[in-house]
């Protein structure tokens, strides 16, 4: 499901930034290269989540599902000079394309690429964290908020990608596990005191939840 006329989408990147020359050709060779290009965050998202990532100006950036980097290369542009930007992939298979485009960015030095379980990961995964990206297995999702909710600074921001999931959350036909896990997730996440939130329909819907 399309949640906006392409129409208006295309007007929309159209009175936007472009993404930098390193991102246009890490868009154009995942979609040449890799298998389900639709995973990467695009122009669009790919420039909120850059505009969001300034505006906190990061110490500290989690990011689990990194697949070629798309999105973490974004979130890194707000990073202070000093900050750094872990990010977790389970699949070493994209390993070697995916740190070719971190190599020849000017944040490489900030950017801690990490092949491994999320799970695993996240538990020696030190605060404060300024801003966290979940972007993994949708049914894991819950157990990743939980692992990072006690390490956030106060004010910081979690955002969580595809919490729309093509519509199917709002369909009552779906019953798929993703589905579920993902209508389980968003209200769990809607009864939790500990976070203010809001879903934005923006692509696949970005739930931003800050903590309070
Ligand atoms: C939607 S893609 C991430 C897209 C990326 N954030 C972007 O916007 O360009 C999801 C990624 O999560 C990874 N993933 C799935 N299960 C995982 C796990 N248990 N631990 C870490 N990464 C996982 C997949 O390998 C995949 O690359």
């Amino acid at each position: 499901m399309e949640f906006i006329d392409e129409a208006i989408e295309e007007y929309s990147r159209l009175f936007t930034d472009k993404p930098s020359d390193l991102l246009q050709s890490l868009d154009r060779e995942t979609h040449a290269r890799i298998l389900q290009p639709r995973m990467l965050s695009g122009h669009l998202q790919g420039r909120y989540l850059s505009m969001l990532s300034k505006l906190i100006s990061p110490q500290l950036i989690v990011e689990i599902g990194t697949y070629t980097g798309y999105s973490a290369l974004c979130l890194a542009e707000g990073l202070k000079p000093t900050g750094k930007l872990i990010t977790i992939d389970i699949n070493e298979e994209l390993e070697s394309f995916t740190r070719s485009f971190f190599d020849r960015s000017e944040y490489a030095k900030q950017i801690d690429y990490r092949i491994a379980d999320a799970q695993q990961e996240l538990t020696s995964v030190e605060g404060p964290i300024d801003l966290v990206f979940i972007d993994a297995d949708k049914r894991n999702y819950a157990k990743y908020f939980d692992l990072i909710i006690s390490k956030m600074r106060p004010g910081g921001l979690i955002l969580v990608d595809n919490v729309l999931w093509s519509g199917k959350i709002v369909d009552p036909k779906a019953t798929d596990k993703s589905t579920n896990a993902l209508r389980d997730f968003n209200q769990k996440c809607l009864e939790d005191p500990r976070v203010e939130k809001m879903l934005l329909p923006l692509r696949d819907g970005l739930y931003m939840l800050r903590v309070i």
